[in-house]
């Protein structure tokens, strides 16, 4: 009774979504129903959250909005559904799908379906997420407004050209990857010093986040926070020097450079 009271409210409510720029009520789906499980004791004592299992049409037909984040490889043959290609005509869909492009999404839905593409990041879990839009051209400023206001809830966002997508996803949809594997790395220095690998983990987190803090918050060049560290003759320049020995930098951007290439294919057919 719950659950069909909220999507009684959303159905009355009707343009509520658009006319304030955020969602009110959400419906999220899924395949499994161990999935239907977690979510419902993620979500439970929610009022606003109805998570529904196999009935992706009877979803998208009560939704002024549709976040489509299932696998690149799925998303196709979940729109080559009938009543899911019906249920969303005229509404907006915001996909994450790594390397699936607009227009491969624009081919899919109807064309009365504005497309949306998004590329967050899992950091959003902690509302410290970054997210980037593209949209076509012609998106209108209301659907636009909408997909910034959520992705902002969970973080930064911004919109680029969709030419950037791949580098996008390298960068900062796998970032939090490589971000933790220096983290870890750093903690393994620290144990191998001596220090305890809880504290060595808080030391190299915390680490992470002031500098990035300080490149973030007062738009200090991150050269300049790694000199005002250097002091000369010091232990900084030091380890600066074993970190270039190591090529850290050329590891570190070839990394992004390779992982731009791969999420570049991913919305391609498998190869047979
Ligand atoms: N992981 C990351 O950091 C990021 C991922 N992305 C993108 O997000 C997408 C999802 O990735 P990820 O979370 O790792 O994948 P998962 O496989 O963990 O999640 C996919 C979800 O889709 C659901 N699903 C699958 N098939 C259907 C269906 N037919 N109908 C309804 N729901 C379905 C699954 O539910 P069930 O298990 O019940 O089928 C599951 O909840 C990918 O496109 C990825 O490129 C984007 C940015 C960052
Ligand atoms: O590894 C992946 O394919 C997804 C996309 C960005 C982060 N994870």
């Amino acid at each position: 009774q719950g659950i069909q009271d909220t999507l009684d409210k959303t159905a009355t409510d009707g343009d509520y979504a658009q006319a304030t720029g955020y969602p009110h009520a959400f419906i999220a789906t899924c395949s499994q129903e161990e999935s239907q499980v977690k979510l419902n004791r993620i979500f439970e004592g929610r009022a606003d959250t109805v998570v529904m299992c196999g009935e992706n049409a009877e979803a998208v037909g009560k939704a002024d909005v549709v976040l489509l984040c299932t696998k690149p490889q799925a998303a196709k043959s979940i729109l080559d559904d009938k009543d899911v290609y019906l249920a969303l005509t005229d509404k907006c869909m915001v996909s994450i799908c790594a390397g699936v492009t607009i227009s491969q999404l624009q081919g899919w839905v109807p064309a009365s379906t504005t497309v949306i593409r998004a590329m967050p990041n899992t950091p959003c879990m902690i509302r410290e997420g970054m997210t980037v839009l593209s949209c076509p051209p012609k998106t209108s400023p209301d659907y636009k407004t909408f997909a910034s206001n959520v992705f902002s809830t969970l973080g930064r966002c911004r919109f680029l050209e969709e030419k950037h997508l791949d580098a996008v996803t390298a960068l900062s949809g796998s970032g939090p990857a490589f971000a933790c594997v220096i983290l870890e790395a750093l903690a393994d220095g620290g144990v191998m010093m001596g220090l305890s690998r809880d504290v060595a983990t808080e030391l190299a987190a915390q680490v992470l986040r002031g500098a990035a803090g300080m490149v973030l918050n007062t738009g200090m060049h991150p050269a300049a926070v790694k000199d005002g560290v250097t002091t000369p003759g010091g232990c900084t320049i030091a380890g600066l020097l074993t970190m270039e020995d190591g090529k850290i930098r050329s590891t570190l951007a070839r990394t992004v450079q390779e992982a731009t290439r791969v999420a570049s294919t991913l919305g391609k057919e498998p190869t047979k």
